[in-house]
């Protein structure tokens, strides 16, 4: 665990769907927490409540018990203090990339030369500074996500939410991607809270990996990854003995709570 104080604090969230007249527990009593600069992945089986906590956590969905603070503050609807990421980019197809990346700025009273500005800087960091005038047709799925992410950072805000941003790509788009979401949280140093189903990527990316299990959807455990940043190539971790050792330990904690499951990617 990173030694900064908590920006985001998950407690106690619990959840019921009703549909068709059943109840439908999703999450009961979830904890937990994320410091700053931290870089959390929640990981278990398909349909355990990851897209439902983080919907909470973005102000669209309500708790029926528990809350989500974020530095300090109850989170009661959506924010600019958080931004997020989708496993589909979602971009205006009549906007640039450069006006797609301002798009978030616009309610914000910035004068369009520090728009531009701004958004200049965000897609320099997400390596897209020669695609500015680009439309999101001319751009792969790959670069569409970067945009997508240069959005998401443009508001500079305190926590980033990204869910299954990468499982929409490619294999080797989405190793490509990873790499350098690595680099882009060491230079902006940002609190990330990200959901995927892939073991090896949330063991790469993260500080923290939260194991949820399902039925209802709750914390099973928290393992911290103690691999030094910057790291490398992940084909280079997934050599190391240690890797090995931890990724087999978080697969064994998954299958023993979700057994039956086909999801979680070994
Ligand atoms: N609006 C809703 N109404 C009724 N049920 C819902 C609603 N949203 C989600 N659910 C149910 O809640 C459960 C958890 O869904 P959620 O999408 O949070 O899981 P998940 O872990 O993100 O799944 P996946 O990994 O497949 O994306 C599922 O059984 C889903 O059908």
């Amino acid at each position: 665990m990173i030694d900064a104080p908590e920006k985001l604090r998950v407690e106690g969230l619990s959840k019921t769907f009703q549909t068709n007249r059943k109840a439908h527990t999703v999450l009961r009593g979830l904890s937990f927490g994320v410091a700053e600069g931290e870089f959390v992945s929640l990981i278990g089986e398909s349909g355990c409540g990851k897209t439902t906590v983080l919907r909470i956590v973005q102000g669209l969905l309500g708790a029926d018990a528990g809350q989500v603070v974020v530095d300090g503050n109850v989170v009661t609807g959506p924010g600019r203090d958080r931004g997020l990421v989708f496993q589909q980019a979602n971009l205006l197809p009549w906007r640039t990339a450069r006006r797609n990346v301002e798009f978030g700025l616009e309610l914000q009273g910035l004068s369009r030369a520090q728009r531009s500005a701004r958004a200049g800087e965000l897609l320099d960091l997400v390596g897209l500074g020669g695609f500015a005038d680009h439309f999101p047709h001319q751009m792969s799925g790959g670069m569409q996500q970067r945009i997508g992410l240069a959005r998401a950072l443009a508001i500079d805000p305190a926590v980033l939410l990204m869910d299954e941003p990468f499982s929409a790509l490619d294999a080797q788009t989405r190793e490509v991607l990873q790499k350098e979401l690595l680099r882009i949280h060491a230079e902006t140093r940002k609190t990330v809270l990200f959901v995927t189903h892939d073991l090896d990527e949330a063991l790469y990316l993260s500080d923290r990996v939260v194991i949820l299990a399902a039925n209802p959807g709750r914390v099973k455990q928290v393992i911290d990854v103690p691999f030094d940043r910057p790291r490398g190539e992940l084909t280079e971790l997934r050599g190391l003995p240690e890797f090995q050792q931890l990724r087999s330990q978080v697969w064994q904690l998954i299958r023993s709570t979700n057994a039956g499951s086909d999801r979680v990617q070994d």
